[in-house]
């Protein structure tokens, strides 16, 4: 499947307008379903998307928001995804929101995936709308090349949520939903900024083995719509 690129002048308007969509697909499904749910990336790219999605006029009490990715750290940490979500998004009016991350208290994440399937059990899927990142080398949510669950995480018939994952060269031990998971989605966006993020995208793109790059996996699938939105 082809997944159409959209690219946006700036990363501002890029964030004003995908919080605009995202807005529109969550209040859909309030109507719809009575409830939505919204599973977000965490890194440094949605930081101007979470402001903005906080200011927005939805039902955000009939909203759960979860997370795509987490790296096994405190929730107080700045490097936690939680952290994030929770400086950034979890605010103003999105305050009205219920959250339900990955860390749990287990010391190692391998142990806490039980406890994370179950609170995933409790978000409402498939997910309204899921937005995924992508690192420098071509990882997305804690799918990374070379990890040791890798296999794990993507195969399409484990039956898991979340899968531990130990990345090669990334920081921390991480909780990561699977790509069956993920891909249990109405919609997902890839939000992306800056030329080394396109570069990126285009060797993702061309051919080579998924596990290499594991946003092939996103890319390559045709189960579940997916709007990649780029600005310089
Ligand atoms: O470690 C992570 O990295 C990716 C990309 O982050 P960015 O800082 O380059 O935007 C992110 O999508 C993922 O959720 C996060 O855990």
């Amino acid at each position: 499947m082809q997944h159409p690129v959209e690219k946006f002048p700036d990363s501002a308007t890029l964030a004003a307008e995908l919080a605009s969509r995202i807005g529109h697909l969550l209040a859909d499904a309030t109507t719809v379903r009575g409830r939505a749910s919204l599973a977000v990336s965490g890194g440094s790219t949605p930081i101007p998307l979470f402001e903005r999605l906080a200011h927005l006029d939805i039902p955000w009490e009939q909203v759960v928001i979860t997370l795509v990715d987490e790296r096994w750290v405190e929730p107080t940490s700045t490097d936690s995804n939680e952290h994030l979500v929770r400086t950034h998004l979890l605010r103003d009016r999105a305050a009205r929101a219920t959250f339900i991350g990955l860390k749990n208290q287990s010391l190692r994440a391998r142990d806490g995936e039980t406890g994370c399937e179950e609170h995933q059990n409790l978000v409402p899927r498939p997910f309204d709308v899921l937005v995924l990142g992508m690192g420098s080398d071509g990882h997305t949510a804690s799918l990374f090349p070379g990890a040791d669950t890798l296999a794990a995480a993507t195969d399409m018939l484990s039956g898991r949520h979340c899968i531990a994952v130990t990345p090669v060269a990334a920081a921390h031990e991480r909780m990561t939903l699977t790509l069956p998971t993920i891909l249990d989605s109405h919609q997902i966006f890839l939000h992306i900024t800056g030329q080394e993020k396109y570069r990126v995208l285009e060797k993702a793109l061309a051919e080579g083995p998924a596990g290499e790059m594991p946003i092939r996996y996103i890319l390559r699938q045709n189960l579940t719509p997916v709007t990649i939105c780029w600005a310089p």
